[in-house]
């Protein structure tokens, strides 16, 4: 009897239990300002380099951008820094104390790393609300998702990313009807649900309309300093009118860094990349 009492207590449908609760985000420490730390990073590929020898460092809050020619190795550092691939060599920490290298995929998100790939994947069966309770139960354990039920917070958080990324108005509206842009703004959202501290984003802009680069423009603006967020990206306009600073990569390595006018004005980065880009 003592265990059938102790049964229902454990499926009572009126309570959220800790268990069902999201993941603890587990502290990162930044008290050298700094959120992520590159060292030497070098991944390869049948003895070719992606990445060589490749440092960066991205301070806490920091709205970073990307830039580098095809083949540079933006997505192969994008996939070290989210446990996709291991390096031949080098470190990765968040923070003063995470060793990147020695986590996974899953662990790494749970450390409040978040990315969006290119092209957006939302549910588009579903509303622009539900694909962000999704994101959210996705977020949980296995066995919290079973005897999942939101809390008032959980939609309070719901609400407040819908306000953010500028899609109250449609929360109820089928995802697969959104606009392109409207689509990467839902992605995004789908990752802010869980209140990561380091967002990822790659070539946010492509595909968009002028207004909708503009609205990314201030939406990715705004999310800066809260939370630290590193943007890959062709287009020059959109990196000018966002970053403050710019990495540009070549070869695998760091070939500049600095403010958009240091980078334009670079003659290595006008004779590698910029000059065929403009
Ligand atoms: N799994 C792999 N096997 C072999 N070579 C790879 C692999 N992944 C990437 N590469 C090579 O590593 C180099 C860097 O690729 P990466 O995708 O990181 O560049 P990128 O800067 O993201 O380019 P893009 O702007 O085209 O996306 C390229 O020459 C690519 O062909």
């Amino acid at each position: 009897m003592e265990q059938l009492d102790k049964f229902r207590e454990l499926m009572r449908r009126d309570r959220v239990f800790d268990f069902m609760m999201p993941d603890q985000m587990p502290a990162v420490d930044v008290s050298h300002e700094v959120l992520l730390y590159v060292e030497g990073l070098t991944v390869s590929f049948d003895g070719f380099k992606a990445l060589n020898d490749l440092n960066l460092y991205i301070d806490d809050g920091e709205l970073r951008c990307l830039i580098g020619a095809n083949g540079a190795g933006k997505t192969t550092l994008m996939d070290v820094i989210t446990g996709k691939t291991q390096p031949y060599s080098g470190m990765a920490y968040f923070g003063q104390t995470h060793n990147l290298l020695n986590k996974n995929e899953s662990d790494i998100a749970t450390l409040g790393i978040g990315r969006k790939f290119q092209k957006p994947t939302v549910f588009e069966q579903h509303t622009v609300f539900e694909n962000l309770e999704l994101s959210l139960r996705m977020s949980k354990a296995i066995l919290a998702s079973i005897f999942y039920r939101m809390s008032s917070e959980q939609s309070d958080r719901i609400a407040e990313v819908l306000d953010i990324i500028g899609l109250s108005k449609q929360s109820n509206q089928l995802a697969g009807a959104l606009s392109h842009g409207q689509k990467q703004w839902l992605e995004i959202g789908m990752l802010l649900v869980s209140d990561p501290r380091l967002l990822l984003v790659d070539e946010p802009v492509a595909g968009m309309t002028p207004q909708e680069t503009e609205h990314t423009a201030e939406l990715l603006t705004s999310l800066a300093g809260e939370r630290t967020v590193v943007v890959v990206e062709h287009d020059m306009a959109f990196v000018r009118s966002i970053a403050k600073k710019v990495t540009v990569l070549h070869q695998g390595s760091v070939l500049a860094e600095g403010n958009m006018d240091e980078i334009q004005n670079n003659p290595d980065v006008i004779e590698v990349y910029l000059g065929e880009s403009q």
